[in-house]
């Protein structure tokens, strides 16, 4: 049993976890028995293609061998284990004072009783993240299902109320902060974790303004929140209370966290937030104080690891219709009319490919994952110039990060740190003007930014119940203790992960996934290489 060389294989499994490239690009080796992978996964994360790959020591490991399974899936499990804050104080749970039955505060005297646990989640209840087939070493390579495979299957921790609860909700004072871009759905969580706080019995509830510089700036305040104050908030776009990049030192959030006197901190944000809220429970941990962070993910780009999707997603594919619409409607009506969409979307095409896939009504979809080429035999210019001798029209669905390598960097950044990337819409769009000037074919090009309108509208009714679901789970998870987690839909279950596991990297299209095959055979768009 040699645990050494095993290594390579949990490390494969991890990469394809994570939504990294390695699993797409196998088709690139299809007679590794074994990678380098920590390597590779370093050079994924960094963006870099990989062209060639070294193959490396076989792996000594029979996988079949249930000690290499049971190995296996102890060290998931230890990924996997959600941080407690009885792991660093010493507290111990009272009964819930959440009723399912009731939908009120059991121990307030008003008739509610405990009478009903059948709905509380254990901590032990777990949700299928996946079960991974492991291919036999004797296989040509990981690709081939072997009939002698090894399955090891990985289960998270269910999302949900607890019985035993470890915070006595009259006296605890819960904040409720929101960081980064907007992001349909936001006011929904933010209502939905006010009203299962007040069902536990919570009065002091209250809202950190304009994201993490709220707990610094002295020239804002928290926000009350109640469930009148947050009644209907769910009707408008935005964040009730406001949003920013950048932020004040992990230790000022915490000094003013402690000065506040809160116990639970609720973050809704992208991975930026997600790394500030880890941030600030390590420090929490640190200093020894009772306060449970918890994370609702947020972002329309949908790139946040092992969720089936994040809010905001659906309803940001669903807004990107009606851009995609009248961008095909204006190259319809104009004699070889182009038109060209612009969508969110920094460094995952989800978007760009989802609305794509959607509408019907695009010829060629760019995403970050997919490098192409504008010119050349093979390049999207030719491609459109057919489309336009062809069918008359054409349109184009860009993802905001896709094509950056043909822009000029200008290595400005925003507050909290993120590349500002340039405009590749625009850029298209002037290619596209000279190249059928230069051909003398006359073009009427036209380019849709919906960008900021996509992402200030309110969440459509999938989005809403999501946010709905997440916004109570986020408050259950802080009853029940857990601190440095966050809350996400996996496998359609309702599940907490740590935080770590859900920002290790960047979730993004596997180009070699059938989705994006799906999407290629929809646009009918060839290889632009
Ligand atoms: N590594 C980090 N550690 C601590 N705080 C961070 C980190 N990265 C970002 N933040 C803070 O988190 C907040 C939000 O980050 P950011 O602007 O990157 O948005 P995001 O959460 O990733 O959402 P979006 O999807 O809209 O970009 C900012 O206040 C930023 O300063
Ligand atoms: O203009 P802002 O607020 O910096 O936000 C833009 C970014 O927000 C995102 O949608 C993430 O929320 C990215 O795709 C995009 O680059
Ligand atoms: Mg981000």
């Amino acid at each position: 049993m040699a645990f050494a060389s095993s290594v390579t294989r949990v490390d494969f499994v991890n990469i394809q976890q994570h939504g990294a490239l390695l699993h797409a690009n196998r088709h690139r080796f299809p007679n590794f028995s074994s990678l380098n992978l920590r390597k590779l996964e370093r050079k994924i994360r960094a963006g870099s293609q990989i062209t060639n790959a070294r193959r490396v020591v076989e792996p000594e490991v029979d996988i079949n061998d249930p000690e290499w399974k049971k190995h296996f899936q102890e060290d998931f499990d230890k990924r996997f284990n959600l941080p407690h804050l009885k792991n660093i104080l010493d507290i111990k749970p009272r009964l819930t004072t959440f009723s399912l039955k009731s939908r009120r505060p059991i121990d307030e005297d008003n008739g509610a009783k405990n009478e009903d646990w059948n709905g509380y989640v254990d901590d032990d209840d777990r949700a299928l993240l996946k079960v991974i087939k492991f291919a036999s070493p004797t296989s040509a390579g990981a690709e081939y299902i072997d009939p002698d495979c090894s399955w090891v299957e990985q289960w998270v921790h269910r999302a949900g109320p607890r019985k035993q609860i470890y915070f006595e909700p009259r006296e605890v004072k819960a904040a409720i902060v929101t960081c980064g871009g907007l992001c349909p759905g936001l006011n929904d969580v933010i209502r939905q974790i006010v009203l299962t706080l007040e069902i536990y019995g919570v009065k002091n509830i209250v809202g950190i303004p304009y994201g993490y510089h709220g707990f610094t700036d002295p020239l804002l305040s928290e926000v009350p929140l109640s469930c009148q104050a947050v009644q209907n908030i769910n009707l408008a776009g935005g964040s009730f209370l406001g949003v920013s990049r950048g932020s004040p030192t992990t230790s000022d959030i915490v000094d003013s966290i402690q000065a506040k006197g809160i116990d639970m901190l609720f973050v809704l944000g992208g991975d930026g937030t997600h790394a500030g809220a880890l941030a600030i429970h390590n420090e929490c941990c640190k200093r020894k104080l009772k306060v449970s962070v918890v994370g609702v993910p947020k972002t329309i780009d949908n790139d946040v690891l092992l969720m089936d999707k994040t809010f905001g997603f659906d309803t940001a594919v669903e807004e990107a219709q009606r851009a995609i619409n009248s961008a095909y409607i204006e190259a319809r009506s104009a004699y070889h009319g182009i038109g060209v969409v612009k969508l969110m979307g920094r460094s995952s095409g989800f978007i760009a490919m989802h609305a794509s896939l959607s509408s019907g009504q695009i010829d060629i979809c760019l995403i970050p994952e997919v490098p192409f080429k504008l010119e050349g035999p093979n390049g999207v210019l030719k491609h459109l110039e057919y489309l336009i001798k062809t069918k008359g029209n054409a349109v184009i669905c860009v993802a905001e990060g896709a094509g950056q390598e043909y822009l000029t960097k200008s290595n400005a950044k925003d507050a909290s740190g993120n590349v500002v990337l340039s405009d590749i819409g625009v850029h298209i769009q002037h290619q596209i003007k000279r190249y059928f000037k230069g051909a003398g074919i006359p073009s009427d090009v036209k380019y849709i930014d919906p960008t900021y309108m996509i992402r200030a509208c309110r969440a459509n009714a999938s989005d809403a119940i999501l946010c709905t679901v997440l916004g109570q789970n986020a408050v259950h998870g802080a009853f029940a203790g857990f601190s440095g987690i966050t809350t996400g839909i996996c496998n359609t279950h309702f599940v907490y992960f740590p935080i770590t596991e859900v920002i290790a990297s960047t979730r993004r299209v596997d180009s070699n996934s059938r989705m994006w095959h799906r999407c290629l055979t929809s646009t009918g768009q060839p290889d632009f290489d």
